[in-house]
């Protein structure tokens, strides 16, 4: 966007821009102005940077706002974001919707790198939706914080209101209705997997207590970092003020991974692979379900006549996709998570089509299939578009598919074992059935 009009008077400065690149169907965008406030945090944090942009689309002419001489002395910020203008509260938008607040952990990280971009050109909520950012990083990573803070800044994009940054999971996570906790330790050379438990739990520990202390009480949290479903469950053990229900762990990745498998060895585009749901952990035990799944509305047996290859390769490929990646890349998937992640999170904004189902990591408890309850394990789900999902009840097992889901289980039930000192049940006790690997890594 460019500036159009700025002017300066003792109190006041007018500044009004003219966008080409307005997003809303509503909107004509030859002819549309697009006013700007900017103001800071109500509770600055000295260490992060907090700017609040609410625009507003007016067909009316420029409106006036207003620069004080605190925004002006303005230190610890940066560029656009140091700007603080005030627009009359008439002049605020009635045409687009209120802002929705979406905190992202690990986000100078390489998954974030795409993901933040997805959500600022508002891909995941919609053309009108605005969106605040409200960026985490660690101490190491605050520096480049900045740097994505910028990036996104000089992308000029109409629907991001909002992008405040820190390192304080108390502040960052106020008032957030999406938190996506992406930001974790990976496995060091010689970690043993109970190791990568206790370390990454803490994190996870710490930011379930602090969306339990300030984030909206409907929250919905996304849990990328790794072991993701055991960090969900100490997630949500926490947050005992959010609904349990309200976690996922990222299994997404690993569906759309098995759909692409189905779709390539059918012969036909990935669109016509429906009912794809991973079972359990987001590990090599993970069971991706060709019983249910359907190819052009036909059940994948019925298409794939080569059993065998549905049983072993197939299984076996969508397990290691991951660590086949690394090996060809030298780094863990980012762009295609990113974009999984945008897909869970469309799955929950927009009804699940007539018939169809997506894989999440959620709460086991209740769930109509006999998994053990207090574990989250990755199951099929259906949505109303409300961010909110039930379990899909009409799915059929096997003796196949039952053994390879008791083995997921089992890895999960172990895991949270190991961290039973993270999840207020105790002393832990690390009896993990074998060291498996995450599909990231080798
Ligand atoms: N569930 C999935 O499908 C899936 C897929 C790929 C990767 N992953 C996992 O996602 C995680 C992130 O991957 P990446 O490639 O973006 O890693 P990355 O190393 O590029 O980025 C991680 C970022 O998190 C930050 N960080 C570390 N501790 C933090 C904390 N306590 N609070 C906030 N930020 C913190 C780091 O400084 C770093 O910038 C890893 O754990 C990875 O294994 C999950």
């Amino acid at each position: 966007m460019s500036v159009a009009d700025l002017t300066t008077s003792p109190v006041a400065s007018t500044y009004t821009k003219t966008s080409s690149r307005l997003p809303s169907p509503q909107l004509s965008l030859s002819s549309t102005r697009l006013s700007v406030h900017f103001s800071r945090s109500p509770r600055p944090n000295p260490r992060a940077q907090n700017f609040k942009i609410t625009c507003s689309v007016n067909q009316a002419p420029s409106p006036v706002a207003v620069q004080t001489e605190e925004a002006k002395n303005k230190s610890e910020c940066f560029g656009v974001f140091c700007q603080t203008y005030d627009l009359k509260a008439e002049e605020e938008t009635k045409s687009w919707k209120k802002l929705i607040n979406v905190a992202v952990s690990g986000a100078a990280g390489m998954i974030s790198n795409h993901l933040l971009f997805k959500l600022a050109s508002g891909e995941v909520f919609g053309p009108d939706q605005p969106i605040a950012l409200k960026l985490l990083g660690s101490e190491r990573s605050f520096q480049a914080l900045e740097g994505v803070a910028m990036e996104l800044e000089d992308s000029l994009y109409p629907l991001l209101r909002e992008v405040s940054i820190g390192i304080n999971p108390y502040e960052v996570f106020e008032d957030v209705e999406w938190a996506l906790l992406i930001g974790a330790k990976p496995r060091g050379p010689g970690m043993e997997r109970a190791g990568l438990l206790d370390i990454n739990g803490q994190i996870f520990a710490e930011q379930g207590k602090a969306l339990n202390a300030v984030a909206s009480r409907n929250v919905k949290v996304i849990v990328v970092g790794n072991p993701c479903n055991t960090n969900a469950l100490i997630c949500l053990k926490n947050a005992p003020n959010i609904p349990a229900k309200n976690f996922h762990a990222l299994t997404r990745l690993d569906e759309n991974r098995a759909k692409c498998q189905l779709a390539l060895k059918a012969g036909v585009f990935y669109d016509k692979v429906s009912n794809m749901t991973i079972w359990g952990n987001h590990s090599t035990t993970q069971v991706p379900d060709f019983l249910n799944a359907r190819i052009n509305g036909v059940p994948v047996k019925e298409v794939i006549k080569d059993h065998k290859w549905l049983e072993e390769e197939f299984t076996e490929k969508v397990q290691k996709r991951g660590g086949v990646l690394i090996q060809k890349w030298g780094r863990s998937s980012a762009a295609s998570t990113a974009v999984s992640i945008a897909d869970a999170m469309k799955s929950l904004v927009t009804p699940t089509p007539e018939g169809d189902w997506f894989s999440s990591g959620v709460y086991t408890n209740g769930n109509p299939y006999g998994i053990a309850q207090d574990i989250v394990f990755s199951m099929p789900c259906r949505s109303k578009g409300d961010g909110d999902y039930e379990l899909v009840k009409d799915v059929t097992f096997d003796e196949y598919l039952l053994k390879r889901i008791a083995k997921s289980e089992a890895e999960l039930l172990a895991e949270k074992r190991c961290v039973a000192h993270l999840t207020g049940e105790g002393v832990a006790f690390c009896d993990l059935p074998e060291d498996t690997m995450l599909p990231g890594e080798m």
